[in-house]
């Protein structure tokens, strides 16, 4: 059985106060125990001030980003050395935003899902597909193709040990769930690509999350498919009661 992952994307939201008041709002009544695990991915400057405030909780805490490189001269960027040094443990990788605004390539990607693992630090690969490839059946051609390169060049743990969470663009901050059958469709592809491309143990190991207007309404649905191992949540995490209902839903 694998563990449910319920990770929280803030994206560029929220001041320190919130940001701090969210911790301590959900520390001691997120779930415990191997069912479910709670992630929160926060902006850079809260990162720090969150590791100490979740300390000896359940809650973890993620990146959104970072670079590949462990130092450098990379002004503006953020290097998972540093990420390591402060005590996240988790970082989101490859976005669509990401890909969308910031030129994130599925070369980048795979560089820096190697660079994660260098640093023991977990990977959340973010896929998917926009709305016109959806439309000219391009779905599990595109996906495929991005897990493909995210997971290069890994060692078989190291797949075991990843998390993709498969986002449809269409469905990212728009109020329109993939249907749960929809959702379950591209997952299974997936473990199926890592089964071809990896192993059968890997795929049975990886975890694949599903993003895009994931709500306590629609959560259990989510869940109860097959190849769905958790969500990756925007607007839905940024309220504390919303994001504990989430992860409660992940422990059922
Ligand atoms: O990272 C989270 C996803 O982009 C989904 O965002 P959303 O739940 O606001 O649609």
């Amino acid at each position: 059985m694998r563990k449910k992952v319920i990770a929280g994307n803030w994206k560029m939201n929220k001041d320190l106060a919130e940001a701090e008041r969210f911790i301590v709002e959900t520390k001691n009544s997120v779930p415990s125990g191997d069912k479910v695990e709670s992630v929160v991915c926060a902006p850079f400057p809260y990162l720090s001030a969150l590791v100490e405030k979740a300390k000896g909780t359940d809650v973890q805490i993620a990146a959104q980003n970072m670079h590949f490189e462990d130092n450098g001269a990379f002004t503006g960027e953020v290097s998972p050395v540093m990420l390591k040094d402060i005590g996240v443990t988790y970082v989101v990788i490859g976005h669509s935003e990401r890909r969308e605004y910031f030129n994130e390539t599925d070369e980048t990607v795979n560089k820096k899902v190697h660079a994660a693992f260098n640093h023991a630090l977990t990977p959340i690969i973010c896929v998917g597909e926009t709305l016109e490839q959806r439309e000219s059946n391009e779905t599990m051609s595109i996906v495929e193709y991005q897990v493909k390169k995210a997971l290069e060049g890994l060692s078989e743990q190291q797949v075991h040990d990843t998390i993709i969470a498969y986002e449809p663009i269409w469905a990212i901050g728009t109020g329109k769930t993939a249907s749960s059958e929809q959702a379950n469709e591209v997952c299974t592809h997936i473990r199926g690509v890592v089964n071809g491309f990896v192993s059968p143990d890997a795929a049975e190991a990886v975890r694949i999350q599903y993003g895009g207007s994931v709500k306590p309404a629609n959560i259990d649905e989510l869940l109860s498919q097959s190849d769905i191992d958790g969500a990756l949540v925007g607007g839905a995490s940024l309220e504390a009661d919303s994001f504990l209902k989430l992860v409660e839903a992940g422990a059922k």
